[in-house]
């Protein structure tokens, strides 16, 4: 069991705190939902729980460990970072393969070449995620979507405990979005603990567990998905009229914008 907990987590670039007194807590075989709106702070949450950014305030502890105590490889191993896709193309001078494979250096000494093993393993993932064919191009010369496919295999050859998603959907068509989320209720059933933020409520709704909001004004809302995802909450959080109703024959509960509130919306 690996637990991933942040108590009292705050966070400024400058002066401005952009988040306040945050707690959050990860524990294996949980997913847990962050939304909020664009710029509201979710990245630069998820840039703490990772060890990236330092909090001004409160501390990340991984089972019990202050995170700033944790080496970078022994966190590698334990904590895996999907970051948010990024629109800039930025060239890199890998093969798909070669990139998923960045994966396995935590367990590899320095300046050593993955093992037999580990390109198995490589080419299990990238035929799952159907980039089998493209494993030999240039990860510069595949698609957004498939570079987001491909960060999702690097994660899971590093064979964390916890999986922490920035947005893993934001490239992708609707087909590939639903394989993901499964993805993600498979491996909280395997055992892994995922943090993930997602712009869409449906999803959080869909993956029905741990789920957090970070509102404009800094109110952070934690608790179970039925808690949480209220149309009165989701409304509060994003400024707009939003409406949680359930579906008759499945009982789903799905968010909408009703079309009468839709027209009178002033823009
Ligand atoms: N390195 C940085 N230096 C200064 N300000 C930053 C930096 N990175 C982000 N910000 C600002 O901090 C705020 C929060 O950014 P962040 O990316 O965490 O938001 P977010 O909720 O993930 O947004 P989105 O949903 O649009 O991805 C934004 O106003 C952003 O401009």
């Amino acid at each position: 069991m690996t637990t991933l907990i942040a108590k009292e987590l705050s966070f400024a670039y400058q002066k401005t705190p952009l988040f306040n007194q945050i707690n959050f807590e990860l524990h294996s075989g949980q997913i847990h939902c962050i939304l909020g709106p664009n710029g509201v702070g979710k990245s630069t949450l998820l840039n703490c729980l990772a060890g990236v950014y330092q909090p001004t305030h409160g501390a990340v502890m991984l089972d019990d460990h202050p995170l700033t105590k944790v080496t970078p490889a022994a966190r590698a191993r334990k904590i895996a970072y999907v970051p948010q896709m990024s629109s800039e193309r930025t060239p890199v001078a890998f093969s798909l393969r070669d990139y998923v494979l960045l994966g396995r250096a935590p367990y590899l000494g320095l300046l050593a070449a993955p093992r037999q093993s580990d390109i198995e393993q490589a080419n299990k993932l990238l035929k799952r995620f159907g980039l089998a064919d493209r494993a030999d191009n240039s990860y510069s010369a595949v698609s957004g979507g498939q570079q987001q496919l491909a960060s999702i295999v690097r994660a899971l050859l590093q064979e964390p405990a916890l999986i922490i998603f920035d947005e893993p959907t934001s490239a992708l068509d609707v087909a590939n979005q639903v394989r993901v989320l499964q993805l993600i209720r498979q491996l909280a059933h395997d055992g892994y603990g995922i943090v993930l933020t997602t712009h869409d409520p449906n999803q959080a709704l869909l993956l029905n567990d741990q789920v957090s909001t970070l509102a404009q004004d800094g109110q952070w809302h934690s608790g179970a998905a039925a808690e949480i995802l209220t149309s009165e909450n989701l409304s509060q959080v994003y400024q707009l009229p939003l409406q949680v109703v359930e579906l008759p024959e499945s009982h789903q509960k799905t968010c909408i914008v009703d079309s009468t509130t839709f027209r009178n919306l002033e823009t």
